[in-house]
């Protein structure tokens, strides 16, 4: 069943006159991961950051078409952007810990959203950091300052950080781009877990990362969705010349 999509979206920086994404159409599933792959600067991220509206903070950048969301345009003059951002949570590229301590971390949304309540608090802090994979390395020393955690915890840190607003989407641009494979191997099983209960999309510049971890990829390129399927047909049995170029190594 599907919980957005992407309808006829172009999407223009303001310092460009041509499209930096052109009438992209996608739908996301629940409780499944999408790939987006694709060469350099075909605009993987650009998509991504604009289901949570990030791209609306440089001025003048424009777009069209709709993105649907629980049967609401999120690109609407009206969407409250703190709300959506807690239900479609992000994490970037390289882990971005506040320098803050671990539990200030990631009750920092709700403490925002104005939550006071120290059990309610404490709830969501380990059932968060429990659904990241984190609890058991940090629980006794939640008040130490997790810009001190290593790389692939930072990760994992970020992302207890974006489940503990309740999201249903959770957006991963290159997430383990900066990590080493044993944590990279740790947030790839992270993902497939978190599948279970969140709609997941994933840019990512590993072709064998989205065939082990997505359900569905998408290849784009030139700013263009060219092709989007079931993995295993995307990887084995590509449809266009492109996306076969692609795969075999002859473009990106
Ligand atoms: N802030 C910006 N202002 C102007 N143009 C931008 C900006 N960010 C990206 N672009 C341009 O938009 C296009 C898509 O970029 P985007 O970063 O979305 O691609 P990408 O596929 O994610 O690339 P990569 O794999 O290298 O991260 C590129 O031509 C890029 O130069």
């Amino acid at each position: 069943m599907s919980i957005l999509e992407i309808k006829n979206f172009s999407f223009y920086y303001a310092n460009k006159n041509d499209a930096s994404l052109e009438d992209i159409n996608l739908s996301l599933a629940k409780s499944s991961v999408t790939a987006l792959i694709g060469p350099s600067g075909c605009g993987k991220s650009t998509l991504l950051r604009s289901i949570n509206r990030i791209c609306d903070i440089t001025q003048g950048n424009r777009y069209k078409g709709e993105i649907i969301f629980k049967g609401k345009n999120i690109l609407s003059k009206n969407t409250n952007l703190i709300k959506l951002r807690s239900k479609i949570g992000m994490i970037f590229q390289a882990p971005t810990p506040f320098n803050m301590s671990i539990r200030d971390n990631v009750l920092y949304g709700l403490k925002i959203k104005g939550i006071k309540n120290k059990a309610e608090l404490n709830v969501i802090l380990e059932s968060s950091l429990k659904k990241a994979n984190l609890w058991k390395e940090v629980k006794d020393r939640l008040d130490s300052d997790a810009t001190k955690l290593s790389g692939g915890q930072a990760q994992r840190l970020c992302i207890a950080r974006a489940i503990a607003l309740s999201p249903e989407i959770l957006l991963f641009d290159e997430p383990t781009s900066a990590l080493d494979p044993i944590s990279t191997a740790a947030i790839e099983e992270l993902i497939l877990e978190l599948k279970q209960k969140y709609c997941v999309l994933i840019v990512t510049h590993n072709m064998s990362q989205a065939k082990r971890i997505a359900d569905v990829t998408a290849f784009m390129y030139l700013g263009k969705l060219i092709e989007a399927g079931n993995s295993k047909d995307i990887f084995n049995r590509p449809k266009t010349k492109l996306l076969s170029d692609y795969v075999g190594g002859k473009i990106g």
